[in-house]
């Protein structure tokens, strides 16, 4: 399903050729960490501690968006509570996905996502820039898991499907809202943004992908990567980080911020696209995920971008003297296969010189 839409057109045009960077390890089966995922300690090296971290907003709060801003403009992070999405529907999401992870490696390898295709068990993407390996495994979705649900359990994959589907659904909506009071603190209207009001009309209809990650307990996680730095390749990422820590955020000239697990809360992530839009006013969150040694961790993100070829550039209310535009229009597609080949430099391939 969904074929003909950018991220799948992106993996078909920059395939995974290295099978290792697909492939995950049989993690039960190693006692020791092999060589193969041991990372200087530098880069593994631990998080800072902050009086203040990562803001917190109740969407129910009359101050929402003045928090929201301030922390978009700050941390390019936020986590939301009281957002709506059923509790219930948290909790059977990560049911579903341990039960997949939980699965003998040999037959999560049934489903694993083939070079050229974006959904499927296996390493993330970004694996492919570092030759040390993760210690993680993820399963990506988008739409209906069916192809992929039904060779891991040729009987019983209505559930998966099903919460899956409902999941999406659910993340759609809740994400757009949040996106709508993104731009509103900016006081950007929908027409301003064009990237919106194209989107509801044919075949202009928002993309998404939907990330199950799996960080299994780690014998050495002072060497040990769940997750290597990265920016989010999105409008937006919603983040379901279960009650297991190990998500931190960068902050220029103070380090590794520990993101602290709430309870039923999302983490939010201003993607690059979002950065680009708002011509930088907005920060793009550079974040990893680092793993332990006695909790196996889950965490679920949905990544949400614009309808096929739609341009994205800096929002023209956003530019003036003081602002001068910062980058030209890119599609997703576009920005996708940039950060296939240039990853963490991609932003800066479209940016004007200033
Ligand atoms: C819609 C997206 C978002 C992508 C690219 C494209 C499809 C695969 C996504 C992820 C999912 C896992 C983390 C990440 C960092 C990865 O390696 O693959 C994500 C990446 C990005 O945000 O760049
Ligand atoms: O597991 C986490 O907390 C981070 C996951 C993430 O950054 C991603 O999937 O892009
Ligand atoms: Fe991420």
């Amino acid at each position: 399903m969904n074929n003909n839409n950018s991220i799948s057109a992106s993996f078909k045009t920059n395939p995974t050729i290295n099978l290792d960077h697909i492939i995950p390890l049989d993690f039960k089966t190693v006692l020791k960490l092999p060589k193969s995922h041991s990372w200087s300690t530098t880069t593994t090296s631990t998080h800072v501690e902050v009086d203040e971290g990562v803001p917190v907003v109740d969407l129910a709060d009359p101050e929402a968006l003045t928090l929201i801003r301030g922390a978009c403009e700050k941390w390019g992070m936020f986590q939301v509570t009281n957002h709506g999405v059923p509790i219930k529907l948290l909790k059977q999401i990560e049911f579903q996905s341990k039960k997949l992870f939980g699965l003998p490696t040999n037959q999560k390898l049934l489903a694993v996502r083939s070079p050229e295709e974006c959904t499927g068990y296996g390493l993330p993407r970004i694996s492919t820039f570092f030759s040390k390996l993760f210690w993680s495994e993820g399963f990506s979705i988008m739409g209906s898991p069916l192809h992929h649900a039904r060779q891991l359990w040729p009987n019983h994959h209505f559930d998966f499907c099903n919460v899956m589907v409902e999941y999406q659904k659910e993340l759609m909506g809740l994400t757009e809202r949040i996106l709508g009071l993104m731009f509103t603190s900016l006081d950007l209207t929908q027409e301003d943004v064009k990237c919106f009001s194209e989107s509801k009309n044919g075949s202009k209809h928002p993309q998404a992908l939907l990330q199950l990650n799996s960080y299994p307990i780690c014998p050495d996680p002072t060497r040990a990567m769940g997750l290597a730095p990265h920016t989010d390749s999105s409008l937006l990422t919603l983040l379901y980080q279960t009650n297991i820590s190990g998500l931190q955020v960068f902050r220029e000239n103070v380090g590794w911020v520990l993101v602290n697990p709430i309870s039923g809360a999302f983490v939010v992530n201003v993607g690059d696209l979002m950065h680009i839009i708002c011509n930088g006013r907005f920060k793009t969150a550079l974040h990893r995920a680092l793993v332990n040694q006695t909790h196996h961790r889950i965490s679920v993100a949905y990544f949400y971008g614009p309808p096929k070829d739609v341009n994205i550039s800096p929002s023209i209310k956003l530019v003036d003297r003081d602002h001068p535009i910062l980058y030209r229009p890119v599609t997703w597609k576009e920005f996708l296969d940039s950060k296939a080949t240039h990853f963490n430099k991609a932003l800066d391939f479209i940016r004007f010189d200033v």
